[in-house]
């Protein structure tokens, strides 16, 4: 067993593994160093001038350490033939110009370093903001099926995370491209005075490089092994303090519950990366020593040809200078390689999210893709749907056959977690059944573009989302082209009652709503259903869903809402979601289902003349009024 061998396994024997979370093999390294082209392609991308500006000053700033150390030894030489001369002789005009050169060359090498620092914040500034922005669409294309998925989180939590540390590895990889010319140049000198001196170098250097690499691998591992805990950490620190948990998080008094969850999680990965980097800096201090050994040998031996009087003093200091300057460099260049190579480590899961592909798009190209009609004439027929969540074991639908017919309002109605939900979300396309299939007029939902079909439908989920935007844009975000349409959003505000709740506030359609910015105003959940409910007339939609639109309405206003609606939907296919049978029996037709499957349907008289499901429900509930 060789000596680095048996080091490395001492090194490796006390490590924390994370439980189950393999480390990576030294081909899976090696090979993510594959994105790097894709990286540079990227960066070029972010913007070429920047980036050839970054490398053409990088080149001058290659030859720089050379030049110097040459004009050191220049000077040197002078000074001593001088101090040889008689005094009459000794003029101090060329070692002044020679001074002068080095000042110049000093001046350079710090504006130009200045010069790669400031080209590299501006290209790694508009790189990052490139990245998120791409991050941001490539998330909006997939499927909220994938959103769902915890190992797609960890994906995208990793790839977001990274965004900061792809900027350090863009100028380390541009660093190391400089070093290296950099050391090609000293290591012309130094082979033509001996090249042992070179391997020596390498003797110096490469322990601690491959000591480097080795903690970097396991500190990745780490990190990457404790992606879902770092996530339910931020989870953590966001709902133990934020203004939409604080109402619960009081009531129920539960922060030390989250509290001493975050200590606990914190601290297991404090312990497990502090035992990390105690045995990195201890190997860290030990591999510099040996640098230092190789360093001190080199000089003994410059310094002992130049007192046998085979070199000046002017190439010992060349020489002295150029071995000191090499093993930073080679150093530099090492560790930077194994940070670089960790670094192609992140990158992989970077462009990994950004190969996840959604299964709901665009018809493939060369195949029809089906105009949506308009008007729809025959309307949405369920044949046999079946419908599975991913990882679910049961099914939320099944055999689920009926027909929604164009113009018509349909009430879906069933106990807590029938599918109700579900079955309008396959009618949004937001998931494609996992048998059977849905026709609109006549053909299959997925020979329509999905987004021409979400255009033509409006849906207010029960659980719609409260924008921190002002009041405006609130409702506008229900046709988000027309943001700027104040006449059309009063209108949507006036069909939905919104108005009401609008104008009451200090600066009406201005007023920014929700707490978390300044000046924010907050709304009951009967006003900010309204507003929700002022998306829905926002859009020019032919089919309009409701899931449970006026929960929490009060009596008063929620007669009121549906008065118009039918109006306002007249010609129009909706669907409405409620528990209130005052409202679903103004339906045209309602359809019962019950886990996950059809029990009946019928107009609200046929369906108590039936005297089935529907009709028990609706009495149980008169009953409750009476
Ligand atoms: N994203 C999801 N992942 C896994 N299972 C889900 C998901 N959403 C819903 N379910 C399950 O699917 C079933 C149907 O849910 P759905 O939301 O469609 O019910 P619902 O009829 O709308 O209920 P409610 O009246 O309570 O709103 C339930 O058993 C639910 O637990």
């Amino acid at each position: 067993m060789s000596f680095w061998t048996s080091l490395f396994q001492r090194i490796s024997a006390k490590r924390p593994r994370p439980e189950g979370k393999p480390a990576l093999t030294v081909r899976e390294r090696v090979s993510a160093l594959r994105n790097l082209p894709e990286f540079l392609r990227l960066i070029w991308q972010t913007s070429p001038s920047l980036t050839l500006g970054n490398v053409a000053l990088r080149l001058v700033r290659a030859g720089l350490p050379v030049a110097m150390l040459y004009v050191g030894q220049l000077i040197l030489d002078a000074v001593v033939s001088l101090s040889r001369l008689p005094a009459a002789e000794r003029t101090l005009t060329p070692v002044l110009e020679l001074l002068a050169l080095e000042f110049g060359l000093a001046i350079l090498s710090d504006a130009l370093g200045r010069g790669v620092a400031l080209l590299d914040s501006l290209l790694g500034d508009l790189f990052a903001n490139q990245t998120s922005v791409r991050l941001m669409q490539h998330a909006a294309e997939l499927d909220l099926d994938q959103f769902e998925d915890s190992a797609f989180y960890d994906k995208l939590e990793r790839a977001r995370r990274q965004t900061l540390s792809r900027t350090v590895l863009m100028a380390q990889v541009l660093s190391q491209a400089q070093d290296f010319i950099s050391m090609a140049f000293l290591a012309v000198g130094l082979a033509a005075f001996n090249p042992w001196l070179l391997l020596l170098l390498l003797v110096a250097v490469v322990p601690a490089f491959l000591g480097e690499s080795h903690f970097n691998e396991r500190s990745y591992s780490l990190v990457h092994g404790w992606t879902p805990e770092r996530r339910e950490l931020d989870y953590l620190r966001q709902t133990g303090a934020s203004d939409e948990t604080a109402k619960e998080v009081k009531i129920f008094g539960l922060s030390g519950f989250l509290i001493e969850r975050f200590r606990l999680l914190s601290d297991q990965f404090y312990q497990q990366n502090k035992s990390l980097v105690i045995r990195r800096a201890g190997w860290g201090t030990f591999f510099a020593a040996v640098g230092a050994a190789g360093y001190y040998g080199a000089y003994v031996y410059i310094i002992s040809q130049a007192a046998a009087g085979r070199i000046s003093v002017g190439q010992l200091t060349f020489l002295a200078g150029s071995f000191a300057r090499m093993r930073g460099l080679l150093e530099g260049i090492l560790s930077r390689f194994s940070s670089v190579a960790e670094g192609a480590l992140y990158l992989q899961d970077f462009f990994d999210f950004f190969h996840l592909q959604p299964r709901i798009r665009r018809p493939a190209e060369g195949a029809a893709v089906r105009p949506f009609p308009r008007p729809i004439r025959e309307g949405f027929t369920f044949e046999g749907v079946g419908f599975k969540y991913r990882n679910a074991q049961k099914w939320a639908l099944r055999n689920l056959s009926f027909q929604l017919r164009a113009g018509e309002k349909l009430a879906l109605v069933g106990e807590n977690g029938a599918g109700k939900t579900t079955l309008v979300k396959l009618l949004a396309r937001l998931y494609d059944p996992t048998e059977g299939r849905i026709l609109l007029d006549g053909h299959d939902l997925r020979e329509y573009d999905p987004a021409e079909l979400r255009q033509e439908i409006g849906v207010i989920f029960q659980d719609f989302v409260r924008f921190q935007l002002p009041a405006g844009q609130n409702l506008a975000v229900g046709r988000i082209e027309e943001k700027d349409n104040r006449p059309r959003i009063e209108q949507a505000a006036q069909q939905s009652l919104a108005d009401s709740v609008i104008s009451k506030l200090p600066q009406g359609y201005e007023q920014m709503i929700g707490r978390r910015f300044n000046g924010g105003v907050d709304l009951s959940g009967g006003e900010w259903q309204k507003i929700a409910l002022g998306r829905a007339y926002m859009r020019d939609a032919q089919l309009l869903i409701l899931d449970e639109p006026t929960a929490a309405l009060d009596a008063r206003a929620e007669y009121e809402v549906f008065q118009r609606f039918k109006d306002l939907t007249q010609g129009k296919t909706a669907v409405l979601i409620s528990h209130r049978f005052s409202t679903v029996r103004m339906a045209d037709r309602i359809l019962v289902i019950e886990h996950g499957q059809f029990v009946e349907i019928g107009s609200h008289p046929e369906l108590l003349a039936r005297g089935g499901r529907y009709a028990e429900l609706f009495r149980l509930q008169a009953a409750g009024y009476q």
